[in-house]
């Protein structure tokens, strides 16, 4: 697998100049709405969300079924553009972006993490979670290097060039999270991350998240999970697109320990 091209400015990353991030909310959302059209009717999918994540906060998106949940994870991450309003990621204004600046900023400062993990069935783990730091500008070695600490962070050091089919639900997804990770992103977007998994895998993800959190990093989750949801410095509950509640859970997140050891 060769992908050609220099690192071009790391300006949105992790590893890049953090100064700008600093000084405001890494994501923010201004007067966010999203409508789809289905057949003759029209669906708010998100109506007017206003929201600031801080640098370092997880913060849990829950709501009913067809609440808008993806939908506005998709538009804080780049994937979908609202037909109003403003994203913000890093101080800088993305929604008015054109398509390949966004995907280049989305390459950097994004990583995302879906429900069914999203990996590509013909390459490794290891080549899964290089991928993106190649295409970012990585030489290859960097790449691998990159990708095998990342493979041991989330403890599948020894399954980096075994292909997805035989590895596991929460394998898969530790190499998802692997490779959202890849580039350092700002944020950590991650939709429904445990929906596939049974508990055991769960909890490794779980422990991963946690672990994330205590580096500082930025973590957006769309869960049905209370166990899920209770991990998350701060809580907003979606309702027909609205944002309906917004809370800090009463543990703050601090019942992690007690969750990660729970009993069944
Ligand atoms: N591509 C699309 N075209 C038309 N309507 C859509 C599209 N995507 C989502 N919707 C509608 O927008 C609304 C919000 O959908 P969304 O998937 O964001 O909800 P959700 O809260 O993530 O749901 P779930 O928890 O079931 O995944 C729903 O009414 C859905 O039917």
């Amino acid at each position: 697998m060769t992908v050609r091209g220099g690192r071009r400015g790391r300006g949105l990353s992790r590893r890049g100049d953090r100064g700008d991030v600093a000084a405001g909310p890494v994501l923010r959302a201004v007067g966010l709405s999203r409508v789809y059209q289905q057949g003759d009717s029209t669906v708010l999918a998100v109506d007017r969300v206003d929201l600031d994540v801080p640098s370092g906060q997880t913060l849990a998106v829950t709501g009913p079924s067809g609440c808008g949940k993806s939908t506005l994870l998709h538009l804080l991450g780049g994937l979908d553009r609202p037909d109003e309003g403003e994203v913000w990621l890093g101080g800088q204004r993305i929604d008015l972006l054109g398509e390949r600046a966004l995907a280049r900023l989305r390459r950097r400062a994004v990583g995302f993490v879906h429900q069914d993990f999203h990996l590509m069935d013909e390459l490794t783990a290891a080549e899964n979670v290089e991928l993106p730091a190649l295409l970012a500008g990585d030489s290859p070695r960097t790449a691998r290097r990159r990708a095998a600490a990342l493979l041991d962070r989330v403890g599948l050091a020894d399954r980096g060039r075994h292909l997805p089919s035989r590895l596991s639900g929460g394998q898969r997804q530790r190499v998802a999270i692997a490779r959202a990770l890849v580039n350092e992103p700002l944020v950590v977007l991650a939709d429904e991350p445990t929906g596939n998994l049974d508990t055991t895998a769960t909890h490794d993800v779980l422990r991963l998240f946690a672990e994330l959190r205590g580096t500082g990093q930025t973590l957006v989750l769309v869960t049905h999970d209370e166990r899920v949801a209770a991990t998350a410095d701060r809580l907003i509950s979606l309702r027909d697109g609205a944002t309906s509640e917004d809370t800090s859970p009463a543990s703050g997140g601090s019942q992690l320990g007690a969750l990660l050891g729970w009993e069944e």
